[in-house]
């Protein structure tokens, strides 16, 4: 068809523009994190964008955006090329972005929130025309939620929500969305991926997703476009393709899963003993009630429900981050209050959730995250002196060992992507040959299937060794395959426990519904 008369459709139907990136580069320093990728996004269509971590998908939409300049190439609307200096410039062309973690202010309303997103927000605001506005829009939005409600008090769903809220507030006619359900349960990541699927069609979005998540491309998307190593690795219909297929674009040659069988412990011992523990959430309330739970040497105990039941603070609370308010833990049966001596001598390690938040120190290197264990130790320290040499010297070794891709260990760890800061993390925890308690939540969070089987293998071969796992996931297939015996907790009680091999799929999901 002719481009002239396809844009004057386009515009009659109020379709979102083309977005078009053409021979996209980005440089950063001696790494060309994006080589000449071109993609098209059609009006009202639903695009993944998908390439193993790394892979440069972060980089392409952060150009699109307005947050880095790329090195060359360009963004085009209906065939025009525009120059997008910054995302408030991306916001007058109509492109939103909506992240993996929530940006709202957790103190405020989400009439607030709603308020403060626009960037032209008046010095003084007028609340009752605001309010009036505000229940219009939530009159016609896909979702709805309590414009006087407090963010920190929603679920991490509703939080989801109204980040994608925010962009329909603003008119955003693209919408980029960084992997936006890895905090979400798959009920309400398929609640909000099809009423997002719903805008698409009636022709009001065009969406661009990133996600490494097969069940949902195959499920919500139209077109894909894959990434490898920074390069353009492939592109199509997903009618026309299958999940091996789309695998094979992101991997480049097909990979057998790594298999580790589960070994026998004839003599389990008790390790992790959580006696009656309670502990608030930030706000005062109470998020924990008084559970109770043993976890032996060499087993994985996982912990299964939906978010905002009580786990964070249980793990906060084994992670020394947050006070118990009543109870006590023991770990190899003496009294433990997680503190940085405690956790050396009972030889506890954490994989927090959000690593680069809670396990990082995000402005110093990566030598410097993988030494934060044992900077103060020998080799790495000579009484207060640190010795730079072996803190280089171990980081080059666990860069190689755990397949960290970075620049050079000097690197930011806050430069790396998702999936290299928690491999990162990971090679710093599991690498002690003395761990004896292993406290996961949520490892494999925006990971891909590559990195998703290799730390899965990992935590396996951890427990094989005899050390004892706690495993806070809200993935059900993780824990499924990876926990000898399950629980679910529900409203800050455990409401459900079995043995994996007796488990009730069916009752763990009403446990989990609070049923
Ligand atoms: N600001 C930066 N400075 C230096 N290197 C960077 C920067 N941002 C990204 N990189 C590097 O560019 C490469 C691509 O990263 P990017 O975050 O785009 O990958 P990704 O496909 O989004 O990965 P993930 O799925 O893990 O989020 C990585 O090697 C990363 O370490």
């Amino acid at each position: 068809m002719n481009p002239a008369v396809e844009i004057s459709q386009t515009k009659e139907l109020d379709l979102p523009p083309e977005l078009e990136v053409v021979n996209m580069t980005k440089q950063f320093g001696q790494l060309i994190a994006l080589d000449q990728v071109s993609l098209t996004l059609k009006p009202g269509t639903f695009h993944a964008l998908l390439g193993e971590n790394g892979a440069g998908k972060s980089t392409l939409v952060k150009c699109v955006m307005g947050f880095y300049q790329p090195t060359s190439g360009e963004v085009r609307f209906n065939q025009q090329v525009q120059t997008i200096a910054s995302p408030r410039d991306a916001q007058r062309h109509g492109i939103g972005m909506v992240y993996q973690h929530f940006t709202s202010v957790p103190a405020m309303t989400v009439a607030e929130n709603l308020v403060l997103c626009r960037y032209e927000s008046a010095a003084l605001i007028d609340w009752k025309a605001e309010y009036e506005v505000l229940n219009a829009f939530m009159e016609t939005a896909p979702f709805k939620l309590p414009l006087s409600a407090i963010v920190a008090q929603l679920a991490a769903g509703e939080k989801q929500k109204l980040e994608i809220l925010k962009q329909l507030y603003l008119k955003s006619k693209i919408l980029i969305l960084d992997e936006p359900t890895s905090v979400l349960t798959p009920g309400e990541a398929d609640e909000v991926l099809g009423l997002i699927r719903q805008e698409v069609v009636a022709g009001h979005l065009s969406v661009l997703l990133i996600s490494h998540k097969f069940r949902e491309v195959t499920a919500f998307v139209d077109e894909i476009t894959v990434l490898r190593k920074g390069k353009f690795a492939g592109s199509g219909s997903v009618k026309d393709l299958t999940i091996a297929d789309m695998a094979e674009m992101m991997m480049g040659e097909k990979r057998d899963p790594q298999k580790v069988e589960k070994t026998v412990h004839p003599d389990p011992t008790p390790v992790l003993q959580i006696q009656e523990i309670h502990a608030n959430k930030d706000n005062g309330l109470e998020a924990i009630s008084g559970v109770n739970l043993t976890v032996n040497s060499g087993e994985i105990v996982g912990i299964a429900g939906i978010s905002g039941n009580g786990q964070r603070e249980l793990v906060e609370v084994l992670a020394g981050q947050r006070i118990a308010t009543a109870g006590q833990v023991l770990v190899n049966g003496e009294v433990y209050r997680a503190s940085r001596r405690e956790m050396f001598k009972h030889r506890v390690f954490v994989l927090p959730e959000e690593p680069l938040k809670n396990a990082c120190v995000p402005q110093m290197s990566v030598a410097e995250n993988l030494a934060l264990r044992t900077f103060d130790r020998s080799p790495q320290a000579k009484g207060w002196m640190l010795l730079f040499k072996p803190i280089r010297e171990a980081a080059q070794r666990l860069i190689k060992i755990f397949k960290i891709k970075t620049p050079s260990p000097e690197t930011p760890v806050s430069n790396l992507s998702g999936g290299n800061v928690q491999r990162t993390v990971l090679a710093r925890e599991l690498s002690s040959d003395h761990i004896n308690l292993l406290i996961a939540a949520n490892p494999c969070f925006g990971l891909d299937f590559a990195a998703v089987d290799y730390i899965h293998s990992e935590i396996l071969e951890t427990r094989n060794r005899g050390v004892a796992v706690l495993l806070v996931s809200e993935d059900l297939d993780e824990l499924l395959k990876l926990s000898d015996r399950i629980l679910v907790i529900s409203e800050g009680k455990f409401a459900y426990e079995s043995p994996i091999a007796t488990a009730d799929f069916a009752a763990i999901g009403r446990s989990m519904a609070g049923h």
